[in-house]
């Protein structure tokens, strides 16, 4: 049984460039996007295809955008994971670290500061920050940190917290927090999660006839939905909207931030953005559950383009609900999941 002295944890986000200048976002581009979880085609494909045509024609388009919404302390992401590191240590006691799947901090940088801190150290707690399971976000951060691991040939244990998209706690941490805004007026609620291609939905099926292929699939039950984002994302949608008493026909769910010209996981959120004016739903609240850290994403893409879309197709009034960022809540929940793995 390992003291709990002797443990450390470390939160594990997606990561941001380290400045807004174009030769930093593309090295950032070019780690995320040749990531063979991420963009899963043969590597000189992937080489050709990522550091020939897509990264220099985004660079500059996604540098100007990361531009609009940094802040004087860096990128929201990074500062907000950091900010809630800063809550978790204190309310745990013990070491907290941060590590970005692409970027900074390295995860080999979070080892050894723990390290540092403890040279006895038995056992790291790996918390990714992603609530669901996909190919492309908590199973790239997993792997990665997990290799790491293995080829430094750390000593210490490492431990994984799982996907936590139906746990209570979440669900109470998402709900209190939009709760607040649900007393203004507002006709719709969209929960946009960041999306998928569907081909990585098919390819994550381990039942290879579950997902996409069964009327209805993510309300039947399956194995496959242990590894199933579209279920997963349902799952906490529903939980959330029956903690908050919302009625069926009050929210939807919608697949933003699609890149190329796959077919995605739908509805997308610009389709829904400029349907539901039409419908009548005119006044909004959008919540983005699949980030627990304000981003890009959201600052930018919904908060900034997403309303300017929603307003220009008849829409009214559109609200943003912050992600769970340092929520205490929130941080009362990463506390309890952490303490929950190192009692076993
Ligand atoms: C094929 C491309 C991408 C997949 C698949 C993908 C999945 C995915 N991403 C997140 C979380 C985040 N993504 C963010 C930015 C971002 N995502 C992609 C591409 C894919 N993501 C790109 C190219 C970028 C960079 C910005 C841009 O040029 O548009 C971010 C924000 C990072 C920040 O610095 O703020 C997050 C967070 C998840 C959870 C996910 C799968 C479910
Ligand atoms: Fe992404
Ligand atoms: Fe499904």
């Amino acid at each position: 049984m390992v003291s709990k002295s002797d443990v450390g944890v470390i939160l594990m986000n997606l990561g941001s460039p380290d400045s807004t200048a174009v030769p930093d976002v593309k090295r950032y581009l070019n780690e995320f996007l040749m990531d063979k979880r991420v963009i899963d085609y043969p590597w000189l494909f992937r080489k050709i295809l990522i550091e020939g045509i897509i990264v220099p024609k985004r660079a500059a388009q996604s540098a100007k955008a990361y531009s609009s919404i940094w802040w004087e302390e860096g990128s929201p992401l990074v500062v907000l994971t950091k900010q809630l590191q800063k809550a978790v240590q204190h309310d745990l006691n013990l070491p907290v670290e941060i590590a970005m799947r692409y970027g900074n901090p390295h995860p080999e940088v979070a080892f050894d500061n723990l390290l540092r801190q403890n040279p006895d150290l038995k056992e790291v707690i790996l918390f990714p920050l992603y609530p669901h399971y996909a190919m492309s976000s908590y199973e790239t951060a997993a792997e990665y940190a997990k290799e790491i691991h293995r080829k430094k040939n750390y000593a210490f244990k490492l431990t994984l917290i799982p996907v936590f998209y139906n746990e209570p706690d979440y669900i109470h941490a998402m709900a209190e927090s939009m709760r607040p805004y649900l007393q203004q007026e507002y006709d719709h609620v969209l929960f946009s999660y960041h999306g998928l291609p569907e081909r990585h939905m098919r390819k994550a099926d381990v039942t290879g006839k579950h997902c996409m292929q069964v009327d209805d699939c993510c309300h039947v039950n399956s194995t496959a939905h242990t590894y199933c984002y579209r279920h997963q994302v349902t799952v906490t949608s529903e939980l959330v909207a029956a903690a908050l008493g919302l009625p069926r026909e009050k929210w939807g769910i919608s697949f933003q931030s699609r890149l190329g010209r796959e077919e995605w996981v739908k509805p997308y959120t610009v389709d829904v953005l400029e349907r539901l004016p039409k419908e009548g739903k005119k006044k909004l609240l959008i919540v983005c559950p699949a980030f627990v850290s304000d981003c890009l994403e959201t600052l930018e893409e919904i908060a900034v383009e997403g309303k300017h879309l929603f307003l220009n197709s008849g829409g009214e009034s559109f609200t943003m609900i912050p992600c769970l960022n340092i929520h205490p809540l929130w941080v009362q929940a990463v506390v309890k999941y952490c303490n929950q793995l190192i009692e076993q």
